[in-house]
C-alpha cells in the first residue's frame, strides 16, 4: 500500500515535470540554439570558448522556453480549438495559467542573470528583447490581426543569432545582421508551408495566416519570392563579408538549390499538402545543415582536407 502511494506520487511528479517541459515547446528550441552557436562560431573565427558557448546556450534556452510559455498562456483559447495544439498543458488543465506565468518569469530572470553576469549586458538585453518581441509584437499585436504576422514575427527568430555574436564580441557587426536576415527571410517559407497544410484549422479560429486570407496561390507565390530572397542572402557571408569559405558556399549552394526546387514545385501545385509538408520539413533540415556548414567550414581539419584534395587534383 505504502509502496503504491509512493509510486503514484513519483508518477505524478514526473507528469508535472513533463507538463512544464511541454509548455516550453521544446522541439523548436534546438534549432534556435544552433543559430546562436553558429553565430558564435563565426564571431570567434572557429575558436569559441566552450564555457561561453555553454552559458550562452543555457541562457538562450531559458529565454526561448520563457517566451514559448507566455505564448501558451496567451493563446490557450485558440490552442483549445486546434487539433495540433489541443493537448497542450494549459488547454488540458494540467498546469494553471498563474503557475505557468511564474514559471515563465523565473525562466526569463534566470536567463537574464546568467547572461548579464557571465556573458555580457548586450547579449542579456538582446535576449530579453527577443522575448518582448515574440510575446508583445508577434503574439499580441500581429498573430490574430495581420496577415504579415509571421513576416514581422520572424524578427524574433533572428534574435538568437544576434545574441550569439554579441556574446563573443560584445558588439554587433554586418555579419551578425546578415545571420539575423537569413533566419528572418527563412521564416516565411518555413511557416507558410506549414500553414498551407493546416489552413483550415487557422481559418476555424480566425487567425489570419496568409493562405487563409489570400489563398494558396498567393501564399505559394510569396514562398517563392522569399526563397529567392533567402538563398542569395546566404552567400553574402562568403562574399563580400568573407566570414565563411568555399566549403560553406558549396553546401549553401546545394541546400539552396533543393530549397528553390521544392518552392518551385509547390508554386505549381499550391493545393498539394504533401508538397507543402515536404517543404516545411526540408526548411528545418536546411537551417540545421546551413548552421552545421558554418561550423564545418571553419574547422582546421576541413582546411587540411581541402588542401589535400587540391594537391591530389594538381
Ligand atoms: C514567427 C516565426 C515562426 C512561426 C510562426 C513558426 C511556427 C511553427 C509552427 C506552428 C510549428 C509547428 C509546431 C508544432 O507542431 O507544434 C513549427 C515547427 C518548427 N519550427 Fe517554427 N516557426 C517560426 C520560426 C521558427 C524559427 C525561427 C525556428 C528556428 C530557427 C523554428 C524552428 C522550428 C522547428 C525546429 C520546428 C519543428 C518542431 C517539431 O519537430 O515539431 N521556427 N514552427
Ligand atoms: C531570443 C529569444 C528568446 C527569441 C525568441 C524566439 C522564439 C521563441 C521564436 C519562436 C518562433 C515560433 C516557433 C513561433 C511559433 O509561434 P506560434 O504561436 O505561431 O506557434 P503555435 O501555433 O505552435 O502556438
Amino acid at each position: 500500500m505504502i509502496e503504491n502511494t509512493a509510486t503514484r506520487h513519483h508518477q505524478n511528479f514526473l507528469q508535472v515535470i513533463h507538463s512544464y517541459y511541454q509548455l516550453t515547446k521544446p522541439r523548436i528550441i534546438p534549432l534556435l540554439l544552433m543559430t546562436t552557436a553558429s553565430s558564435m562560431w563565426i564571431a570567434s573565427q572557429g575558436n569559441v570558448n566552450p564555457v561561453l558557448l555553454l552559458v550562452t546556450v543555457c541562457g538562450g534556452t531559458f529565454a526561448a522556453a520563457s517566451a514559448q510559455t507566455i505564448n501558451c498562456i496567451y493563446d490557450r483559447d485558440i490552442d483549445d480549438q486546434m487539433e495540433r495544439t489541443r493537448h497542450r498543458p494549459l488547454v488540458s488543465g494540467r498546469v494553471q495559467p498563474s503557475h505557468a506565468l511564474i514559471f515563465a518569469i523565473a525562466l526569463a530572470s534566470l536567463s537574464f542573470t546568467l547572461l548579464a553576469v557571465f556573458v555580457n549586458l548586450l547579449s542579456a538585453l538582446l535576449t530579453m528583447s527577443g522575448i518582448v518581441f515574440y510575446v508583445g509584437v508577434y503574439t499580441h499585436l500581429l498573430k490574430r490581426h495581420n496577415p504579415a504576422n509571421i513576416v514581422i514575427g520572424g524578427a524574433a527568430g533572428g534574435i538568437p543569432a544576434l545574441v550569439g555574436w554579441a556574446a563573443v564580441t560584445d558588439t554587433l557587426s554586418w555579419a551578425a545582421w546578415l545571420l539575423f536576415a537569413i533566419v528572418f527571410l527563412w521564416t516565411p517559407p518555413h511557416f507558410w508551408a506549414l500553414a498551407l497544410m493546416i489552413r483550415d484549422e487557422y481559418a476555424k479560429v480566425g487567425v489570419p495566416m496568409l493562405p487563409v486570407v489570400a489563398g494558396n496561390v498567393a501564399a505559394t507565390r510569396q514562398i517563392w519570392v522569399y526563397s529567392w530572397l533567402l538563398i542569395p542572402t546566404t552567400f553574402l557571408l562568403s562574399y563580400p563579408l568573407q566570414v565563411t569559405g568555399a566549403v560553406y558556399t558549396c553546401i549553401a549552394l546545394i541546400l539552396g538549390g533543393f530549397f528553390i526546387k521544392k518552392a518551385w514545385v509547390l508554386l505549381h501545385n499550391p493545393d498539394d499538402k504533401q508538397l507543402a509538408r515536404s517543404l516545411f520539413l526540408y526548411s528545418i533540415f536546411y537551417m540545421m545543415l546551413l548552421c552545421a556548414a558554418i561550423v564545418v567550414d571553419s574547422l582546421p581539419l576541413t582546411h587540411q582536407l581541402i588542401i589535400s584534395i587540391l594537391d591530389l587534383i594538381q
